[in-house]
């Protein structure tokens, strides 16, 4: 199969996708006590999963890329139009009754990209599943009346008016962090937090759950590491050395298990907190600090650019097809500065 459909140099990216796939396969086809996948995600064992059966094993296997990386260093699975199959995900997900937290930030005049945000997520975002979307702003009844279909709610947080954009960003983790802690783990298992100046366009579902996800920044895809723009002052602590990082990761997408983003969140607080201490604020505010985070603690899965695109974009021929994207915004008039 390898020898006749890839060329040598990206087989060798593929095979341990490949490998991976067979023996999540093998394990799972061979014990149909799921158990250890059910702990995997740290979800309770109460529900049946359902049989996959051999059939869907072969066409699973006719779905791999060879034009992308689909895996990197660490083992994780970088995920792309063509490495998964919706069926199969559902099947796993869909018995365990799974409720995925939705944060969302939308303070001051970026209240007005709520209404098209949240009619797109019901349209593409996670559909079939329990969401609880937590609308984090400083005016709670600007929020628009969007109807939600069956197992889907929305939940308003106050927050302040900020008279910086940036400081909007940097609070981010600080209120995600409380949410979490006060209302959050109690009502979901898993958690994604996004920026609200987007919109959905197609599928974005399943597949993007993992322990902790992270999706790289459409702009550094193909830009070298000497190139990422990481802090690179000593003094903060989001600085990275010019001899690390993997890949350069957006802030306006990133998720996991509710554990596994309190410590993210948790972690990059205290690192904003210490640094503003320090009077000392990272070139791209939480977003450096995540990119810390990630370089030390390995996401389990990544997210392509399908995830994570921008209108301001021009396509590249590995884009087979756009999930999510960032709006062109006139910045001058919705940033407060
Ligand atoms: C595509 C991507 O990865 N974008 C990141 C990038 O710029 P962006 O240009 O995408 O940042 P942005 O202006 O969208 O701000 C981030 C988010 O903060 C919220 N917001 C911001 C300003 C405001 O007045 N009101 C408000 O609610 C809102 O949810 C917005 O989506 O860098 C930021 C760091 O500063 C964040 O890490 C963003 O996630
Ligand atoms: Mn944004």
């Amino acid at each position: 199969y390898k020898d006749k459909i890839m060329p040598l140099t990206i087989c060798n990216l593929s095979s341990h996708n490949f490998m991976l796939i067979s023996i999540f396969y093998i394990i799972f086809s061979q014990h149909s006590e799921r158990s250890k996948v059910l702990l995997q995600h740290g979800v309770g064992l109460s529900k049946t999963l359902t049989h996959i059966p051999t059939k869907v094993l072969t066409m699973k296997l006719q779905l791999m890329r060879g034009d992308v990386l689909t895996v990197t260093s660490w083992l994780a699975p970088i995920v792309w139009e063509g490495t998964f199959d919706s069926a199969v995900i559902d099947g796993i997900y869909k018995p365990l009754n799974v409720t995925i937290a939705t944060t969302v930030f939308a303070v001051g005049k970026y209240i007005t990209y709520l209404k098209d945000f949240l009619e797109s997520a019901e349209k593409h975002y996670m559909v079939g599943y329990n969401i609880n979307y937590y609308i984090f702003t400083d005016q709670p009844e600007n929020i628009p009346a969007v109807t939600l279909a069956a197992g889907r709610s929305l939940w308003s947080l106050r927050v302040p008016a900020f008279n910086r954009w940036q400081e909007i960003s940097l609070q981010r983790m600080s209120f995600i962090r409380k949410a979490i802690e006060e209302q959050i783990r109690k009502e979901a298992s898993f958690i994604f937090c996004l920026d609200v100046d987007m919109r959905f366009d197609n599928h974005w579902g399943a597949e993007a759950l993992g322990n902790l996800v992270a999706v790289i920044h459409p702009w550094f895809y193909q830009a070298s590491r000497d190139s990422f723009p990481y802090e690179r002052r000593p003094e903060s602590l989001a600085y990275v050395h010019a001899d690390e990082g993997d890949f350069y990761y957006g802030g306006a997408v990133f998720g996991g298990l509710i554990d596994e983003v309190y410590k993210l969140t948790g972690t990059c607080e205290e690192h904003l907190v210490i640094d503003k201490g320090k009077d000392i604020e990272a070139v791209w505010q939480e977003e450096s600090h995540l990119n810390w985070y990630f370089i030390y603690n390995k996401p389990t899965k990544l997210l392509s650019m399908e995830y994570l695109w921008s209108d301001e974009k021009v396509k590249i021929t590995e884009l087979k097809v756009v999930r999510l994207s960032t709006i062109k915004k006139n910045l001058a008039a919705v940033r407060p500065n």
